[in-house]
């Protein structure tokens, strides 16, 4: 990331607030993420993680609060559209269409110009060893390789703000690090990466800054060895130990 680019505020949430009837999904999220950041997003299960996303892309409304994303109220999703790249955990793919032919159609529906979509569906496709099967239906396809065509699906309109569910999920080592490489190329380049994962070493190896929510509630917040360092477990603290305490101390909390 260039120093200068962590004026430019890319993710901007102010008090955001989901009721889903009496349940509380978050509880007054406030998120100020800049310009070509890599920002890895945790939390236990059930405790907001997918809510967030989906009120950062505009795709739920916030019971109260604020979102923007590169200047663009969220509600204005035509916008927000091109500047929005979306890996959701269940990725939209038509079983029918081959790689080939979903990567052509999302390329169609981004407006891309058909010279452009050509050269980077070809390159993805190369890059996460999809190229040999990209005419075959994707009902045919591994897990693994739906999601490589999930990935590339979202990035394919080289968009200002990613945001990442699980990305390495399914994936063999060779596959994960390949994305975690994409992720950090992209955030060299000015894409700010949002990443919601359980897989912490993936977290410990990409983020800049890492946020923790617990309970609907943004509880920490700070660079992986700021975050780290809460472990209180001396320098050979991991992340891993640094999100059980801080997740541990919560719902102590919690209980008192
Ligand atoms: N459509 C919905 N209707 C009712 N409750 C919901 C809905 N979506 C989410 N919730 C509730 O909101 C809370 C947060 O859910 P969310 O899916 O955002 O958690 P998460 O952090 O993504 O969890 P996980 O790590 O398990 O994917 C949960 O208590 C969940 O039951």
């Amino acid at each position: 990331m260039v120093s200068e680019e962590r004026d430019v505020v890319a993710i901007e949430a102010t008090n955001l607030r989901k009721t889903y009837g009496s349940e509380i999904a978050l509880d007054d999220v406030s998120l100020s993420i800049p310009r070509g950041v890599v920002y890895g997003f945790l939390g236990p299960n059930g405790a907001g993680k997918t809510t967030t996303m989906r009120l950062l892309t505009g795709l739920t409304r916030p019971t109260s609060g604020t979102v923007t994303v590169c200047n663009v109220p969220v509600n204005d999703r035509r916008q927000l559209a091109d500047h929005v790249g979306y890996l959701p955990e269940s990725p939209p793919l038509y079983d029918a269409f081959s790689a080939r032919e979903q990567l052509d159609y999302v390329a169609e529906l981004r407006d891309l110009p058909s010279g452009v979509a050509r050269e980077r569906i070809e390159r993805y496709l190369d890059r996460f060893e999809l190229a040999e099967d990209a005419d075959k239906r994707i009902s045919t396809y591994s897990k693994g390789m739906k999601q490589k065509t999930a990935f590339i699906q979202s990035v394919l309109h080289d968009p200002d703000v990613l945001l990442l569910d699980e990305p390495t999920s399914g994936l063999d080592p060779r596959a994960a690090r390949r994305i975690r490489e994409s992720i950090t190329e992209f955030a060299d380049a000015g894409t700010t990466v949002f990443l919601s994962t359980h897989i912490l070493p993936v977290v410990e190896a990409v983020a800049d800054e890492i946020g923790v929510l617990f309970d609907g509630r943004l509880v920490t917040e700070g660079t992986p060895e700021g975050v780290q360092s809460l472990a209180e477990t001396g320098e050979d603290g991991t992340l891993e130990d640094a999100f059980l305490a801080v997740t541990s101390q919560e719902a102590a909390a919690d209980n008192r």
